[in-house]
């Protein structure tokens, strides 16, 4: 028996509410041994008393040591074990603007990046582009065809888009032309077997033509390409828990992601506030919450320790709104770790509480890296949250004679 099939078993309804809160790349490094974390030295009163009044721990995405992207980390939090469903950035970003992926598409995360005269990448994100030179930039790799498919780009956000393939006989088996690095050039596609070999030459094709058709748009004047990904089969949410979802999210990527587990998902403009007032209007209509927010990681990923701190106060001052509803479980994680002495993600656990009537409260009176450590839920495997959110709601019968 698998942790679903479990789940499937031993659900019960109840009107208990989960509010998972997702402050993307929250766990940070202190940047000088000995130093403290960017959790650490952020001002947080009301996760604090959250970590008081409920019981914290440190959750690892995936396995100790695996440093996750943001659709491991979510699939775990959502309960789906990461490693069994390995998702293509591709798709999640396609379904985060809700295009329509078809059976006969490849879906693909691109980056506009900046290129140097040696052709290497001087920047990943061609310096986070306004949305409407993203858009620009669309519009002149929209001009590129290639005979034997359909080709579809869309704009994300900031440096990110979308390419979709649509062809017959086309695999996702494909490497990453994105080399994650800069003062390297972007790598060539290969295939793994003949319908991904296909793939990749369209790729090839696209990406020589996008540099021709982006000389002269100033930073951007080069793609990349990564998580090549065919559309998935995988249950949804409700279908697991037999949860009503609501999926609360700024950035595309993360409506994707919940939109492939079959969430609702909501438009809450463009601020944190926005999503507060957008979980507390849909408060009645839903029973389980999922609110993103994105800037504990991207600053984390600019190496902006100050700036990641501000973040995280920012999002401590919204708690007591959220708390004011009175969810039955409140739980606050992340997805990953992104600290900004490293520029990136990282495998190092992730500070967790859980808020719940009968949660055993433990020892712990502040919501930081080092606290959590000495939580009552000990290190533990994000894909398990979900069991315990489950079982603190009141939402899983006893197991077993
Ligand atoms: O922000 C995102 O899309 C990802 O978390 C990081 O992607 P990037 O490193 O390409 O910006």
């Amino acid at each position: 028996m698998n942790i679903h099939e479990l789940i499937r078993d031993l659900r019960e309804p109840a009107k208990t509410k989960i509010v998972l809160l997702v402050a993307d790349g929250l766990g940070g490094l202190p940047l000088e041994p000995g130093g403290l974390t960017e959790l650490e030295t952020a001002r947080t009163p009301n996760l604090d008393a959250c970590a008081k009044a409920g019981v914290t721990g440190l959750s690892t995405p995936v396995l100790p040591g695996i440093t996750p992207g943001s659709g491991p980390g979510h699939l775990g939090l959502f309960g789906y074990d990461p490693l069994e469903y390995q998702i293509g950035r591709g798709i999640l970003e396609a379904l985060g603007i809700n295009f329509q992926v078809t059976a006969r598409d490849v879906a693909i995360r691109g980056n506009f990046c900046t290129l140097g005269a040696d052709g290497k990448i001087t920047d990943r994100r061609a310096g986070r582009p306004t949305n409407e030179k993203n858009k620009a930039a669309v519009e002149k790799l929209r001009t590129i065809t290639i005979p034997g498919v359909e080709l579809f780009v869309e704009p994300v956000k900031e440096h990110r888009f979308v390419l979709v393939i649509r062809g017959d006989g086309l695999g996702d088996k494909v490497n990453d032309t994105d080399p994650q690095a800069v003062g390297v050039a972007p790598l060539k596609a290969e295939g793994a077997d003949e319908p991904s070999k296909r793939t990749a030459e369209v790729v090839n094709q696209f990406i020589a033509a996008a540099v021709k058709v982006l000389a002269g748009e100033g930073a951007i004047n080069g793609a990349t390409l990564r998580g090549f990904a065919t559309y998935p089969k995988i249950a949804t949410f409700h279908d697991v828990y037999g949860l009503k979802a609501a999926a609360i999210a700024v950035y595309p990527m993360y409506k994707g992601l919940a939109r492939l587990v079959g969430m609702d998902i909501l438009d809450p403009g463009q601020t944190l506030q926005g999503q507060v007032d957008t979980l507390s209007k849909v408060w009645n209509d839903y029973d389980f919450f999922f609110l993103h927010y994105k800037y504990t990681d991207s600053t984390g990923e600019d190496g902006n320790f100050a700036a990641k701190v501000q973040m995280i106060e920012q999002l401590d001052a919204v708690i007591p709104e959220i708390q004011k509803l009175k969810p039955d479980v409140f739980i606050v994680t992340g997805d990953h770790s992104t600290p900004s002495k490293m520029k990136s993600h990282s495998w190092h656990p992730v500070p967790t509480l859980l808020c719940a009537d009968m949660c055993r409260t433990d020892e712990v009176a502040e919501f930081s890296e080092k606290a959590c450590l000495r939580g009552g839920l000990g290190q533990f495997q994000a894909m398990h949250l979900m069991l315990l959110a489950m079982a603190h709601a009141g939402r899983l019968g006893k197991y077993g004679a």
